[in-house]
């Protein structure tokens, strides 16, 4: 399985531990400004003196004068280029140097996509008067959608679009979500600048598909900066300033959050109401927790300490003492002051993240199991949406199953672990949940393939199986589409709609099994398109389906840790891959090895390994005492290495090999 949207280069080169997502030296930016906030230590003591004047420059715009956006786009299409620029026009940032400040994450950098949402403010001077303005970098892609619930607490989007490609899948879905919020969208054709652009025919698209007038649009060159001052003129114009009474009670909305090693949880936050300071006994309206505010601050682009927040404004928050779990920070929770909780309605749209991808990782040697854990831990420090359960496999091992919001999650997570680990670590391929409609009525989601109910249970209690499916769009040229449509028929894919939005641009859409988008159904299609082709998806629904256990047996002995449950249509043909890649990677033994792959009860295929003639060592002359010993310890070493399945011992290699991609 492969992730989708992989940029071209290289991912795994030069590849800096994510640790750094847990260290304050994550929050950015080369030039001077970022820098002398970059250290260690806690920064409140290190405000220069002219944060005194932004302060006192920001105290004087009324709630009137805000104004809080984002910008939505496809993947690559120029999202953290033009923020840079907006930045750099706002004297946010120096001009130059600064290079995709948005774009926290080593893992964004690292991949150029963005993965968190980030926020800045900036102060715009417009017709002669201070506009506070807060730009939100929400990600293009879709795992990392739960990070856009913030869209849906702004009220304008720039819809920029790529003028040499045109409306794009995740352009399109962007759209239906940015519309189904009632944001008001403003067309953004950037790249103007490349010789293949075509700001035309990206204007007619987004008149045609989404009904956007050509004459509000603004077109750009996010990299030379063409024409970037229209942009934020059309934002103060096409957006209403947000409301809310900052003499009211408390009511904070939690947008986003992340780990910092001095200051722990720090809380990226809206306030819709009321206002709050250092000192505020505040708490959460989801966990019940109570807490005293240690700073409030703006991002620009830093943290920036300010003496408040008030109604209308986006900037951030950590406590003291610290928040210590990530998972205490929920986003979507609403938090107030401490005794108003009666007062406040919380505000709608807290949703807990649901994992909808598993992997199971183990330590090749069980001495590696707690530097792996402290790995993973490390990890989930700062990544909330990861969910964890130990797991014990009598093939593997102690281990861990892991849970994903989506396959870049996935692989984003999976990459880490391997630069710690290489080698000395066993990832089982990403699976997806099921559920099980019991014959009372019960509803059960199992994401642990051997927790399937077996035979006798099956028959006598489960009225229904159900799999997950996703909505997915595609949008590809035209002469792809018969190629298309047989790999989504292949995937058991069903066809939603088929659309054309220009004469040579289709747009397909289609319910699609989760299972088989997470088996690199992405690289599947771009293969099939030349990468011409572009998709999103969003989860779509439970369906009932025809899902069996698979499993690999070694002389009848099930290998735990490698069972899936699959379609019955794909049970024989993944058996039969799975006995010949098994077989391929096991030593001849003193005796026959049987290899199957059974489908509940059903053996759909085989695969024998012959015994070994004779005795290695017999053939050794008396006389090969060295060769003899040297024989033996070769085989204790390895022995160490082996696990044992059923009476037969399989080198931890033919689980590596076997399970890799
Ligand atoms: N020629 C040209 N290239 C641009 C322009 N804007 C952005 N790019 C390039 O396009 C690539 C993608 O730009 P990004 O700003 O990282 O794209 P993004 O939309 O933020 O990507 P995600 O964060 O992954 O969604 C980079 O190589 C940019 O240098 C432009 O106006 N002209």
């Amino acid at each position: 399985m492969q992730a989708c949207f992989r940029p071209a280069h290289s991912l795994r080169s030069g590849w800096r531990l994510l640790s750094a997502f847990a260290s304050p030296a994550h929050v950015l930016g080369k030039p001077t400004l970022a820098r002398s906030f970059n250290t260690a230590a806690p920064r409140f003591s290190q405000v220069p003196k002219a944060l005194g004047d932004l302060e006192k420059r920001i105290a004087a715009i009324p709630i009137e004068r805000f104004r809080n956006f984002c910008i939505v786009a496809h993947v690559d299409h120029g999202k953290s280029t033009l923020s840079d620029r907006l930045l750099e026009l706002t004297g946010t940032i120096q001009p130059g140097g600064n290079k995709q400040i948005l774009d926290k994450l080593d893992v964004e950098r690292e991949r150029g996509i963005t993965v968190k949402a980030q926020t800045c403010s900036m102060i715009y001077k417009y017709k002669g008067e201070d506009y506070l303005l807060h730009l939100v970098d929400t990600p293009g892609h879709v795992d990392f959608r739960a990070e856009t619930t913030f869209l849906s607490r702004l009220s304008l989007a720039l819809l920029l679009v790529d003028a040499s490609q045109g409306v794009q899948a995740q352009t399109v879905a962007n759209f239906y979500l940015a519309f189904s919020q009632g944001l008001q969208l403003v067309p953004v054709i950037n790249k103007v600048d490349l010789p293949s652009a075509d700001a035309p025919r990206a204007l007619e698209q987004m008149k045609n598909t989404f009904e956007l007038d050509p004459e509000k649009a603004v077109l750009v060159s996010a990299k030379t900066g063409l024409n970037v001052e229209a942009v934020l003129p059309k934002v103060i114009e096409h957006i209403p300033a947000p409301t809310g009474d900052h003499n009211a009670p408390l009511r904070l909305l939690l947008v986003d959050s992340w780990y910092d090693n001095y200051k722990g949880v720090i809380l990226l936050v809206r306030i819709f109401q009321g206002q709050v300071r250092a000192g505020d006994h505040v708490s959460s309206f989801a966990t019940g927790l109570k807490y005293i505010v240690g700073e409030v601050g703006i991002m620009y682009p830093d943290q920036t300490p300010q003496k408040v927040l008030r109604a209308g404004q986006v900037g951030y928050i950590f406590f003291n003492p610290g928040m210590k779990r990530s998972k205490e920070a929920k986003v979507g929770d609403t938090y107030t002051t401490v005794g108003f909780e009666k007062l406040v309605e919380p505000l709608p749209g807290f949703e807990e993240p649901k994992s909808m991808v598993f992997v199971a990782a183990f330590p090749v040697d069980q001495s590696g199991y707690e530097h792996l854990e402290d790995s993973i831990n490390q990890i989930v420090l700062n990544d909330r949406s990861v969910t964890i359960q130990k797991e014990s496999s009598e093939a593997l091992g102690a281990g861990w199953r892991l849970g994903f919001l989506g396959t870049l999650h996935c692989s984003v997570f999976e990459d880490r672990l391997r630069q710690e680990h290489g080698a000395s670590i066993i990832i089982t391929p990403p699976s997806v949940p099921f559920k099980v409609i019991w014959r009372d009525g019960r509803e059960q989601t199992i994401t642990n393939p051997n927790d399937f109910p077996d035979g006798d249970v099956l028959h006598q209690h489960v009225a229904e199986l159900q799999e997950p499916y996703v909505g997915a769009t595609i949008t590809l040229p035209e002469e792809y589409i018969g190629k298309v449509i047989e790999l989504c028929e292949a995937n058991r894919g069903v066809q939603k709609e088929l659309s054309y939005f220009t004469a040579s641009q289709v747009i397909l859409k289609y319910d699609l099994p989760l299972a088989h988008l997470v088996d690199d159904f992405f690289g599947k299609l771009k293969g099939a398109t030349k990468g011409y082709a572009s998709l999103d998806y969003e989860e779509a629904a439970w369906q009932r389906s025809a899902i069996v256990k698979l499993q690999l047996l070694v002389n009848k002995q099930p290998v735990d840790a490698v069972a899936r449950v699959v379609h019955t249509s794909q049970a024989e043909r993944i058996g039969r891959a799975w006995v010949a890649k098994f077989k391929a990677h096991v030593d001849r033994q003193m005796f026959e090895v049987v290899i199957q792959a059974a489908a509940g009860r059903r053996i759909v295929a085989r695969e024998t390994i012959k015994p070994f003639r004779k005795d290695v060592l017999q053939k050794l002359h008396a006389s090969d005492v060295s060769r003899r010993r040297k024989l033996l310890e070769k085989q204790k070493e390895g022995r160490k290495k082996l696990r044992a399945v059923g009476n037969i011992a399989i080198d931890h290699t033919a689980f590596q090999g076997f399970l890799a991609k």
